[in-house]
């Protein structure tokens, strides 16, 4: 719970689902978060407009405090709550819902056009390696499979909560061959494979990728093997704050993904971490696939500028003491 005005029912669900992983995978948070978004705004009792944007900005720390890593999430925020515009209530509540659907819709056609610029990069007949879920990733798989190419996969288990079961799953569901290898087989099966095909949390000004803990390991393998490594990411998972010289936070989730409480116990005393993500740094990524077409990883600070100029906004803080409200 927050401290502040109220909030929305499905804000703190919302907020619990994205903490707990309920609602995971960078795109899909970004949707619910924008989903929130929406229904504190129409939800709010606020009366006044100084009220009612209090009352936004604390939904927003709500849901911003959820997860770190996944930049997605704020970037939600900073669409939706940076277009709320009003001199009253209802002006101020009318422009968060529409932005809130806007920002849904380009979510959708996003996925959409990036999925088709993949495609362009599979070739009949090859096999990609896939390492987490990515709603990104699969675009790509999808858009190859609509355009009558036939793909394979082998899709690495990604412990410790195994999201590879939701990638064969999805895979499977598009007609996709399907090969499930633990982990520590990908180097193995490296030689098998034509791509690396991974989505990414965040991307970080220098083109580094920010994805699911074991990507780095897989992209320098796959380097040594010669296989190509192609990062899907719409721009919402491009990092203003790392413009700035910021780094991006990485998760540290509970032991208890790791290792059970029995287990750890027959072991005796040991030392369990249990990092989300990793940096991939730009040298061993060929290509970040985004909606506006591919991009070499050290060209991806141009596109960073473009979309978000050279600072990001944090519109759920509090304005400092002194600062006028917008
Ligand atoms: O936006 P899409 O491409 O669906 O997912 C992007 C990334 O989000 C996931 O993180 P988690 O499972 O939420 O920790 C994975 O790391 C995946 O590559």
């Amino acid at each position: 719970m927050t401290d502040g005005p109220p909030l929305a029912e499905a804000v703190d669900d919302i907020a619990d689902d994205i903490a707990t992983m309920e609602i995971r995978g960078a795109a899909t948070i970004a949707r619910a978060a924008a989903d929130a978004v929406a229904a504190q705004a129409r939800e709010t009792d606020a009366d006044s407009p100084e009220a009612f944007r209090s009352s936004m900005r604390s939904a927003g720390r709500r849901l911003y405090d959820t997860r770190p890593t996944a930049v997605s999430l704020p970037n939600a925020l900073r669409y939706t709550l940076g277009r709320m515009e009003g001199d009253d209530v209802e002006t101020l509540r009318d422009s968060v819902l529409a932005a809130a659907t806007a920002f849904t819709d380009r979510l959708d056609r996003a996925q959409r056009d990036l999925g088709r610029v993949g495609a362009n990069r599979l070739r009949d007949g090859d096999t990609v390696m896939t390492h987490c879920h990515s709603t990104d990733a699969l675009a790509c798989v999808e858009h190859a499979v609509e355009q009558g190419k036939d793909i394979s996969a082998i899709v690495k288990e990604t412990r410790p909560r195994n999201q590879g079961h939701i990638t064969a799953t999805q895979l499977r569901e598009m007609g996709v061959d399907v090969t499930l290898v633990v982990d520590s087989a990908a180097r193995r099966y490296l030689d098998d494979a034509d791509h690396v095909l991974v989505g990414a949390d965040s991307i970080a000004a220098d083109g580094g990728v920010v994805n699911k803990i074991g990507t780095s390991g897989l992209a320098v393998n796959a380097r040594e093997r010669g296989v190509p490594i192609m990062v899907a990411a719409q721009t919402i998972k491009l990092h203003p704050d790392t413009l700035t010289g910021h780094t991006v936070e990485i998760e540290m989730r509970d032991e208890t993904e790791v290792i059970d409480d029995d287990d750890r116990a027959e072991i005796g005393e040991i030392t369990v971490e249990n990092p989300a993500f990793d940096v991939t740094p730009p040298r061993y990524v060929d290509a970040i696939v985004t909606e506006s077409g591919q991009f070499p990883p050290e060209s991806i600070v141009t596109l960073m500028r473009e979309l978000f100029g050279e600072s990001a906004d944090r519109p759920w803080e509090e304005p400092t003491s002194g600062a006028a409200e917008r």
